[in-house]
């Protein structure tokens, strides 16, 4: 059994998701791939569960019945993956904005000594191709705000490809993990650092998708803000063991 499994999230990828999973089996390392379909209306999970008579050893799918949001969709797919001892596992968006090439080094980071590793947009200037210039600065900004609220020093907290080593989410209580869209990632990174992991942040460049369209709404932009306040001021009451 290969030692990597990554985690994808998926509603309405049907233009994105084959081409992701080929991609994937075709990298020079061996990796296991689970999806996490929420009842996409696009029929993605079809063209998933065709994919797996193609690749019956490495790809798995998890249907849940409607969106639930991204956040429950990782939790899910983590606690899937470190019943099976996974040592490394990712998490990485279906739409291509992640490079797939770029998953060998966040992995190497974690073999050269990182507990976590974060694909970073912002940790060498801003490496975002085709966002609106409205979308970028929020983005940029969020995480200025994160740092100055939280004092945890990581430039892309909303980052959504990510390689953890199995220790970090065994020991982080999923459970305890509330947010359900992007304020999600921030509380992942936030709650890893707390324990005292070391995140690593890997400089890559995020291409905007050219197929399907983005999930993000008000309701989720709002999640981030206000609840990374209530987080702070949670984990003023929550004693963190050392990780
Ligand atoms: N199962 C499931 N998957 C979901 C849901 N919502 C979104 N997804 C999947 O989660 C991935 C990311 O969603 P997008 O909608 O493509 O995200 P984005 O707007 O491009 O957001 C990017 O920026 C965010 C903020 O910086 C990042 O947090 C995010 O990971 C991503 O890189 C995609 O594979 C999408 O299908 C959901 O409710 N359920």
């Amino acid at each position: 059994m290969p030692d990597s499994i990554i985690i994808i999230p998926t509603y309405n990828e049907k233009e994105n998701i084959e081409r992701m999973i080929r991609k994937i089996f075709y990298l020079p390392h061996d990796f296991h791939l689970l999806i996490i379909d929420d009842g996409s209306p696009d029929g993605t999970n079809v063209i998933v569960k065709n994919l797996m008579n193609v690749y019956p050893e490495q790809l798995f799918i998890v249907e849940r019945a409607g969106k639930q949001g991204l956040g429950t969709a990782y939790i899910h797919g983590f606690k899937w993956a470190i019943a099976r001892h996974y040592d490394y596992i990712f998490e990485m968006d279906a739409d291509f904005s992640h490079n797939p090439d770029d998953l060998l080094k966040l992995r190497q980071a974690c073999i050269d000594g990182a507990d976590a590793a974060i694909g970073s947009r912002y940790s060498t200037g801003v490496n975002v191709v085709n966002w609106p210039m409205s979308r970028v600065l929020m983005s940029y900004f969020a995480s200025v705000y994160v740092r100055f609220i939280t004092g945890i020093d990581v430039a892309d907290s909303t980052a959504g490809f990510m390689c953890y080593k199995r220790k970090v989410l065994e020991t982080i209580e999923l459970d305890k993990i509330k947010f359900v869209g992007y304020a999600f990632q921030i509380e992942m990174k936030y709650t890893t650092v707390k324990h005292g992991f070391k995140l690593v942040e890997v400089p890559i460049i995020f291409i905007n998708r050219t197929l399907g369209t983005s999930k993000m709404s008000s309701g989720i932009f709002g999640e981030a803000i206000f609840g990374v306040i209530k987080m702070k001021l949670n984990s003023i009451f929550r004693k963190y063991p050392e990780g």
